[in-house]
């Protein structure tokens, strides 16, 4: 089996963890990972995630069609902090064993240069037992909230709910090996830096 190196890519909301993530799979070929994609696929219908889901926060929670309504639970965890953790007790342990498989499967068939795991919860989760590095995207709040806003629709109070369930800028500082900062709207001067971070860190 070939040994492939994982990249860990963690920050904010809105830091522009899916730009970067889009670059390192064109650009370098690496098999990219979302962990809310993957957490999203973990909750369908029919598996233990969704009944576990739906005992916990009743059916307001269904759309007719009988999968979950994501804005909906939003709205619900992001509330409440007691809430998000339990509904992370829920999903994180399958989320967790989905990834290990996916990377057994890629270091099986050797294909590509590297994988990337992309979660705002990295750290909170224990990534750094799967990851050979985490790198962390800094974008201050202000700039996140206006971005968020005109692509996403995010409203200021939605990106604030969220934020105050993520660590803050001085915890994913201290506890990542390197930090990229998306603060720059021309994107280029992002990609410089993963580039750079990519030699220098051994992941080519
Ligand atoms: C709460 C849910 C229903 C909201 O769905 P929605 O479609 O509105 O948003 P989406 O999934 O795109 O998430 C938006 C952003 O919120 C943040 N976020 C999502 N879940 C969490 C969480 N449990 N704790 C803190 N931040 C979170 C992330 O930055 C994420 O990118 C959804 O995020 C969810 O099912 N979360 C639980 C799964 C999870 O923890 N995913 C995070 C990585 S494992
Ligand atoms: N350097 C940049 N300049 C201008 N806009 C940017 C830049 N980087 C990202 N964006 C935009 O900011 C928004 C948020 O970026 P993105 O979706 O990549 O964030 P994210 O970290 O993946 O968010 P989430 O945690 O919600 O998954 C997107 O609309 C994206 O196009």
């Amino acid at each position: 089996m070939k040994h492939i190196k994982i990249l860990g890519i963690t920050g904010g909301v809105g830091a522009g963890k899916s730009t970067i993530l889009s670059y390192l799979a064109q650009q370098y070929g690496a098999r990219v990972i979302e962990l809310d994609k993957a957490a999203h696929l973990c909750m369908q219908p029919g598996t233990s995630c969704y009944e576990q889901i739906v005992d916990r926060f009743g059916k307001k929670i269904l759309k007719e069609d009988g999968s979950i309504d994501r804005p909906v639970l939003s709205r619900i965890v992001f509330a409440d902090r007691q809430e998000v953790e339990a509904l992370n007790h829920m999903v994180h342990p399958a989320v967790k064993a989905y990834i290990r498989k996916e990377i057994r499967k890629e270091r099986e068939s050797g294909k590509v240069p590297f994988v990337v795991l992309e979660a705002a919860l990295l750290l909170e989760d224990h990534y750094d037992e799967i990851c050979d590095e985490i790198w962390y995207v800094y974008v201050e709040e202000e700039t996140r909230i206006r971005r968020l806003q005109s692509s996403r629709g995010y409203t200021p109070e939605k990106t604030r709910a969220v934020l105050k369930n993520q660590k803050s800028d001085e915890e994913f500082r201290r506890f990542c090996q390197f930090m990229i900062d998306n603060s720059s709207d021309n994107v280029e001067n992002t990609y410089k830096q993963i580039d750079r971070g990519l030699m220098t860190h051994g992941f080519l």
